[in-house]
């Protein structure tokens, strides 16, 4: 009650507000939560010491901000009826036309519901968000529709994109297109599923430990995380700064290729985005083959305790096939990829837990846009409306809180001093090597949970996947998927990752793959 009292979360636009001066009570509350000892007297003379401070508050709430353009015109859409949404992977319909011409010209786009398309409905997978309506263009919408692509909804995602399954959003499970009865993966669930249905051409996802790659494995499409800051994460969702990823999701290399080409680059705005970003021309480095590509295969991303033979023995033979393209094949160790999990807990658990919910999907202490409608709808909500969160956020809350209240942050501290160890014991193999290959995950598509499975089974259904993929949103090496092949009736995945900026050395050999394969 002390939060957020139980009124609903109030509409999106900006209603003028009224600044209050803090009463006494709540500072007594503050005080009392620092240890801090001070009389109602100290209280008092510290309130009033407050007076120069609240009125440059309210001058601020005298000023419009500056906010992300909304280039092109656009209707509200609409939420497909079930037969128009078979499935369950469209969230809203729309048609958001951009430029007249351009590289992406004819493509019709699907866009992973945690990102902000101005005026179309966003929920984040989440009755927490349930409501809110962007008032911004995320940077990577108004690049595609600057390129003359065609938005025509918003994909289903996981719950706060929270889930490496497709069971956890609150519009019900995404259904994968080879098997009903399967997970299309997650967190992007609804953009792989879309994507290789033929319901879009193309479809944007986001990856903070697999949730571009996951599902395009398990449904059968080509997944490319790009270089951790290669595409400007602006106006999109957010789970942790340093793993943020956004990228294509295609049928085939050639179309991620000229989709990234369209969204990469600096936009100013994104700290995410190092001073250091080098982009290319990803469509002109597809030569069709391999030639003198050297691909090194991890045993490490292999044998793993929940590793199927099928998808080791699919994705080994898949990599001799590289040869073809003219590649040459050998194997590697880097057993630090092991522990690359381990690394990547600690940051999502504790990282996530202050981003996404103390900082309320924004935090504090970085230059950049922030979206203030969000942080007006979403911080209110998810306080209101707390016990809708999905089993496996409030497993990473409850953990991330006892973490920082216990051990100061210390873990997540060491995991991200680790994070340079492991992205060295990569980089030391990328110097004998131009890609690494193993399998994008040791599972094809599971069950889905039942709606009654046990809490148990509704976590492990979630998170039991990224042993491979996750590694690489801690270390920001670009990362692809593309299949290799179908086993008893379910895709396979194969994942090549880069060296830092080099995504269209990746790509080129997903397009060989697929070339030859
Ligand atoms: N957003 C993600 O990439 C993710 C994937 C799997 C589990 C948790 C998060």
């Amino acid at each position: 009650a002390a939060e957020a009292g139980t009124q609903p979360p109030p509409p999106t636009a900006t209603a003028p507000r009224i600044l209050r001066k803090p009463p006494l009570p709540e500072l007594e509350r503050i005080a009392k939560s620092y240890n801090l000892a001070l009389s109602r007297a100290d209280l008092t003379s510290f309130r009033n010491l407050m007076d120069g401070v609240l009125a440059s508050y309210r001058r601020l709430d005298q000023f419009a901000e500056p906010t992300l353009a909304v280039k092109y015109p656009r209707d509200a859409g609409f939420r497909p009826g079930v037969s128009d949404n078979r499935l369950n992977a469209w969230y809203w319909r729309c048609s958001i036309k951009g430029a007249t011409s351009g590289p992406l010209a004819g493509k019709k786009i699907a866009i992973k519901d945690n990102v902000c398309v101005a005026g179309i409905p966003m929920m984040n997978g989440s009755n927490v968000l349930e409501g809110y309506v962007p008032d911004v263009d995320a940077t990577i919408v108004t690049r595609i529709l600057d390129a003359g692509g065609e938005i025509v909804g918003k994909a289903v995602c996981e719950h706060l994109c929270f889930s490496g399954g497709s069971h956890t959003s609150d519009t019900g499970p995404v259904l994968n297109p080879h098997d009903p009865k399967r997970s299309a993966g997650g967190s992007s669930s609804g953009s792989a599923a879309l994507v290789v249905a033929g319901e879009c051409d193309m479809a944007i996802g986001g990856d903070q430990g697999g949730s571009i790659r996951i599902p395009s494995s398990f449904c059968g499409a080509v997944g490319h995380k790009p270089t951790h800051g290669l595409v400007p994460y602006t106006g999109v969702f957010p789970i942790e700064l340093t793993l943020d990823h956004t990228g294509p999701i295609a049928r085939t290399a050639g179309d991620a290729a000229r989709l990234l080409e369209v969204l990469a680059g600096a936009d100013g705005l994104d700290p995410r985005q190092p001073a250091g970003l080098r982009t290319e021309a990803y469509t002109k480095q597809l030569t069709g083959d391999a030639r003198g590509l050297r691909i090194g295969i991890v045993k490490e991303g292999f044998g793993w305790p929940n590793s199927e033979p099928d998808v080791d023995a699919m994705v080994r033979e898949a990599a001799q096939r590289m040869t073809r393209a003219g590649g040459t094949v050998n194997d590697v160790s880097i057993p630090l990829h092991r522990d690359g999990i381990h690394i990547w807990n600690a940051i999502a658990v504790e990282g996530a837990t202050a981003l996404m919910v103390a900082g309320n999907s924004m935090g504090t202490n970085w230059k950049g846009h922030y979206t203030t409608s969000l942080l007006d709808f979403y911080g209110r909500s998810r306080r209101v409306r707390a016990n809708d969160l999905s089993e496996t956020v409030k497993l990473v809350v409850l953990l991330g809180q006892y973490m920082q209240d216990n051990y100061q942050g210390r873990y997540y501290a060491k995991a991200q001093n680790l994070a340079r160890v492991l992205r060295a014991a990569y980089d030391e193999q990328l110097k004998g090597v131009d890609l690494l290959l193993m399998p994008t995950l040791p599972l094809k598509a599971t069950l889905l949970p039942p709606p009654d499975a046990s809490r148990e089974d509704y976590v492990a259904r979630a998170l039991e996947m990224i042993s491979n993929t996750c590694p690489f949103d801690v270390t920001g090496h670009p990362a692809a998927t593309v299949p290799v092949g179908m086993s008893e009736g379910l895709p396979v995945g194969m994942m090549l990752v880069g060296r830092h900026w080099e995504d269209g050395t990746v790509l080129r050999a997903a397009d060989a793959f697929q070339i030859v394969g």
